[in-house]
């Protein structure tokens, strides 16, 4: 996770989402993201805010739809390859009406594009070491049945120790719902210079050797300071790809040509696996594979890396309705475990109105000023107001499914009605008995 910083660290923070994050310079853009430096108020750690905006196509709800579900996707498969050293961390989901936040640990080295815009190339060593940690992170998505479809210098990014972080969810194929009764994906997917010629082809294709060809294009641009495959216009650069012929410049060694070979064979059936590539001489150095030492290291984790492996459990039993949730619409801040003034849990056999009725009854029980806040569609609000209208305390209500509904009371202050507090919560756990 990121470190402590202070706003006097020369970052401007310019705007505050949610009362829990300021927000900070823009670090990039996306096609339908920007991402911000931030700050933990609570914790003062630095991340990274990637504001996605919800997609509001009117003339087209298909266009909307797939770009919701694009959203959708990167959150459940970032969430599916969590505790992995070289998989971006994901820190807390936060929603408005018309944007999703999600917070991330802040890459501090940004990106592997921009790192070869100041240094030109990667010698083979610094180059080997990023690549053991793409690939060993590439082996963990693909054992949880994610696949990432983009693989690209721009969504490799580095942290604080020059260490490799995969990213970018989003054009990701998840194994057993985006897949084929064969195992295949059939979208076309990927970046122009990195995609690999069975999807030019147009035919279904594995999309775990999809994500070794454009490893290899990364690996080959790393140690030579361009693209394999480029050419003035898209059809010229794609002929080349079809062909899979490419030049490797003269300072390569042997077994780093050989490994680009065998990743980028433009037939996937004799492509090098994820499995070879680890045990490539390229890779092997005095005998110990590098994997064992990732395997090694992240075995044993960091205390921080125990709670945080915990709370995702958590995270992943609520997965299921989480979506729902965030399709709903409403702040799904919290899921990411418990905060000590706020607390989330379900009610089995009640609608959104009751929870919200029984709420503004104990309020008012404990003489306080009661305001409904602004309904959506399967997802409401209250709020409870002490003397000088001060706001003290919250209780959100969403529907996950049919005669189940989420509840989170949050507290923002503890001084005023103390008992509320407790009242709530038991009154609202016991609605129907
Ligand atoms: N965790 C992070 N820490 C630091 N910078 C980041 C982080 N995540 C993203 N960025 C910066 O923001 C840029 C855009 O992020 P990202 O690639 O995730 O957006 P996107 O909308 O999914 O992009 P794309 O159009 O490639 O799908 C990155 O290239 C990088 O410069």
């Amino acid at each position: 996770m990121g470190s402590e910083d202070s706003p006097a660290a020369g970052e401007s923070y310019s705007k505050i989402l949610q009362g829990r994050y300021e927000l900070g310079r823009v670090l990039g853009r996306g096609g339908s993201s920007k991402v911000y430096r931030a700050r933990d108020i609570r914790t003062g750690v630095s991340v990274a805010v990637k504001a996605v905006r919800k997609p509001y196509h009117p003339c087209s709800p298909e266009m909307a739809a797939a770009a919701r579900r694009s959203v959708e996707r990167e959150l459940a498969a970032l969430r599916r390859v969590q505790g992995h050293p070289h998989v971006m961390r994901i820190l807390d989901v936060l929603a408005s009406r018309s944007t999703v936040y999600l917070v991330l640990e802040l890459a501090r080295g940004g990106t592997l594009l921009s790192a070869m815009d100041e240094r030109g190339r990667f010698d083979e060593p610094t180059a080997r070491r990023l690549f053991v940690q793409l690939v060993s992170a590439l082996a963990h998505v693909h054992s949880r049945g994610v696949f990432h479809r983009d693989v690209k210098l721009e969504n490799l990014l580095l942290d604080e120790h020059g260490d490799l972080k995969l990213t970018d969810f989003g054009l990701c194929a998840l194994g057993d719902r985006h897949l084929g009764a064969d195992g295949l994906a059939a979208t076309r997917c990927g970046s122009p210079a990195y995609v690999a010629p069975e999807i030019l082809h147009k035919k279904r294709y594995d999309a775990g050797k999809v994500d070794v060809w454009s490893s290899g294009v990364a690996l080959f641009s790393l140690t030579a300071g361009y693209l394999p495959f480029n050419d003035g216009n898209l059809m010229g650069m794609y002929r080349k790809i079809f062909s899979g012929r490419f030049r490797c410049p003269r300072w390569f060694s042997p077994e780093l040509r050989s490994l680009i070979g065998r990743m980028l064979d433009p037939n996937p059936d004799t492509r090098i696996k994820i499995a070879e590539i680890m045990e490539h001489p390229w890779l092997q150095q005095d005998g110990t594979s590098p994997f064992d030492i990732i395997r090694a290291g992240s075995s044993h984790p960091r205390p921080e890396v125990m709670k945080w492996e915990a709370e995702m459990e958590q995270v992943r039993e609520l997965n299921a309705f989480d979506i729902i949730a965030f399709a709903s619409g409403c702040d799904l801040s919290g899921l990411f475990g418990p905060l000590p003034d706020r607390v989330r849990f379900a009610v089995v056999g009640v609608d959104i109105g009751s929870v919200l009725d029984k709420a503004e009854e104990i309020g008012r029980v404990e003489g306080l000023a009661v305001r409904r806040k602004e309904e959506d569609v399967g997802c409401g609000g209250v709020m409870f107001e002490a003397i000088g209208r001060e706001v003290i305390a919250l209780v959100r209500a969403s529907r996950l499914v049919e005669e189940m509904v989420m509840v989170e009371v949050e507290r923002t202050s503890s001084s005023e009605a103390p008992k509320l507090w407790d009242r709530l919560q038991l009154g609202l756990k016991f609605l129907n008995g």
